[in-house]
């Protein structure tokens, strides 16, 4: 194989980005996916394994890893730790964050102990904003941050809120990533 051919092939392989989508059951993953995909969100239901779906997006191919957030199937989530991801887009709902805090924090948690964590860059979306009456997002933002404990790990993340279902905030979830 040429330089030329291996200069080339290794600029295409910098323009993929890999992103795997965790969280708990029902806290809208699938949804969010479809709206970045600008799919219609009619027929959802829970996903039972996992879906790849990808998307050309500023010069970027992007191959999102959406997974099923069910208690049976979370014990699979780090199976697929085993190929390399550049980020982790860590989906909770609003609406059932403080009723199933202890769930989500578990999960965080378990997630950034991960020794393979390391490399990944975590971006939080706080999920179902459209439900929300508060529309305060910062200090909402800065709660959620407090309560999972973020300061005591060493780790960089950006948090957004979204609503998957109305496509808000979106854009400017994709913009966290390029
Ligand atoms: N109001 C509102 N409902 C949402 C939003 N996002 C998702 N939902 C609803 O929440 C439910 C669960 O959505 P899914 O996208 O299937 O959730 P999931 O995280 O993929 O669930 P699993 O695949 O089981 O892990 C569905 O009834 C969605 O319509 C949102 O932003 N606002
Ligand atoms: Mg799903």
């Amino acid at each position: 194989m040429g330089l030329l051919t291996v200069i080339r092939k290794q600029k295409l392989k910098d323009k993929e980005l890999r992103i795997i989508i965790l969280g708990l059951d029902n806290s809208g993953k699938s949804t969010i996916l479809n709206s970045i995909l600008d799919k219609p969100n009619t027929d959802i239901s829970p996903t039972l394994g996992f879906e790849i779906h990808s998307l050309q997006h500023k010069s970027h191919n992007l191959n999102f890893w959406d997974i099923g957030g069910q208690e049976s199937i979370r014990t699979f989530w780090f199976n697929y730790f085993f190929d390399k991801f550049d980020y982790i887009f860590f989906v909770i709902d609003l609406i059932t964050i403080n009723s199933r805090f202890n769930e989500i924090y578990n999960e965080f948690i378990r997630l950034l102990e991960n020794e393979r964590f390391e490399q990944i860059k975590l971006i939080i979306i706080l999920n179902k904003m459209d439900l929300f009456d508060n529309t305060d997002s910062e200090s909402i933002k800065e709660e959620v941050i407090k309560k999972l404990e973020l300061s005591r790990y060493l780790v960089k993340y950006e948090i957004v809120m979204v609503s998957g279902k109305e496509g808000k905030n979106i854009d400017l979830l994709l913009d966290k990533i390029i």
